[in-house]
């Protein structure tokens, strides 16, 4: 068999294989071709439900894999096994979410559907009981694209937990990716990046737990402090160049943050500063792309690089462009081109090669 990585959906020999249309195994057939009535009439006749064929592939499967909702259903009531292994250690589930068959994942998922191969499962999240988490004395600090943000006390600790709105967390394929992202974003160690510490565990919601930075965000310090000297401004652009320096640098595959904004910059008690939430705004991006209306701010326009706004393929550069943005910020005491929408100003970034003047990025003060 040629290479294959568990992770990306189905080889094609997997789709492609012929199933007798006779036997017993015509329970399968059916089950590929949404013939309910077929798929009834083979369980009637004591077909075992979970019969397999010699990949160890199930009706489950097939009808997974092909989006056939209403035998998924017939199949789970006659006793089909959710969570059946093919011979690439695939479940139903697997399948559904490879094909983006988002009612399939859900009827799964409520029978206990789980997915070993996912990125998820190879690297999973470590989860955190809810009874060691202090909800009652939640205090709200913050709200964004995503939900709302709170100070809590995880076993005595005031940590950050961040809430992801339902409608976002109860689409299995986003909660997927979003598990994805917080996985890769766990195994991350560097001192300019905000530590991940888990996912809530029995928790209907989608809330993951971070250190928490009592000094907010590089947004709030410059609305209150406008423009920095320059030694400060060095220093909050070395400690993000740092952050962003260690993502970059990741390997196998460099981290592109994509949303990095004053809002995703915290500072510590310290006064070092530290980048959050790299990874996530991709995906409200894709979702967005299909429909998916994200209602959070549109801010993050004025930090983002011309080819991320024209929904064109983008590199770890993209995160120097919006560093670029947060450096001038750091100089000025706000944006450039203030009086425009953040929508504007994107936008004729994008179509207009629109920059902030080279000369406004070396101010008199520290030439003098
Ligand atoms: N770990 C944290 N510690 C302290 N405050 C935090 C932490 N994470 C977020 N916050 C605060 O909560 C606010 C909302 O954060 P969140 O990351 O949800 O949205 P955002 O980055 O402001 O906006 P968007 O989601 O549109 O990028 C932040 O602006 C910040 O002030």
């Amino acid at each position: 068999m040629e290479d294959w990585d568990p992770r990306l959906s189905p080889p094609k020999r997997m789709l492609r294989h012929t199933i007798d249309s006779e036997g017993p195994y015509r329970l399968l057939y059916c089950s590929s071709k949404n013939d309910k009535a077929g798929v009834l009439q083979e369980l009637e006749k004591r077909v075992e439900p979970n019969l397999a064929d010699y990949d160890k592939r199930t009706a489950l499967h097939l009808a997974s894999c092909e989006g056939c909702t209403e035998v998924v259903v017939l199949l789970l009531e006659k006793g089909a096994d959710v969570n059946s292994v093919d011979r690439w250690g695939r479940t139903p589930l697997s399948d559904a979410l490879s094909f983006g068959h988002e009612d399939i994942c859900k009827i799964l998922m409520a029978r206990g559907g789980i997915d070993p191969v996912g990125l998820d499962a190879q690297n999973p999240c470590y989860e955190i009981d809810c009874n060691e988490v202090d909800m009652e004395g939640a205090i709200l600090i913050g709200e964004g694209a995503f939900g709302e943000v709170y100070m809590v006390k995880w076993r005595g600790t005031e940590v950050a937990a961040k809430t992801i709105r339902s409608s976002i967390s109860s689409n299995p394929r986003v909660r997927s990716d979003f598990i994805k992202e917080l996985a890769l974003w766990q195994k991350l160690r560097h001192p300019n990046i905000v530590q991940f510490l888990g996912v809530l565990k029995q928790s209907d919601r989608l809330i993951f737990l971070t250190e928490y930075l009592r000094n907010g965000c590089l947004f709030d310090i410059l609305r209150k402090r406008g423009s920095l000297d320059p030694q400060t401004a060095v220093a909050y652009a070395l400690d993000i160049a740092r952050g962003m320096n260690y993502l970059h640098q990741h390997k196998p595959h460099a981290i592109i943050h994509r949303d990095l904004t004053p809002r995703n910059v915290l500072q510590d008690e310290s006064g070092h500063l530290k980048v959050t939430d790299f990874g996530l705004s991709k995906i409200a991006l894709a979702k967005d792309a299909e429909g998916y209306k994200m209602t959070g701010r549109t801010g993050s326009y004025r930090y983002m690089a011309p080819e991320v706004y024209r929904r064109e393929s983008y590199g770890k550069s993209v995160d120097v462009f919006s560093f670029a943005m947060i450096v001038y910020e750091m100089f000025h005491g706000g944006p450039s081109h203030r009086a425009q929408t953040p929508e504007q100003v994107a936008d004729r970034r994008a179509y207009e090669d629109h920059r902030p003047p080279l000369s406004s990025y070396a101010p008199s003060r520290m030439l003098a």
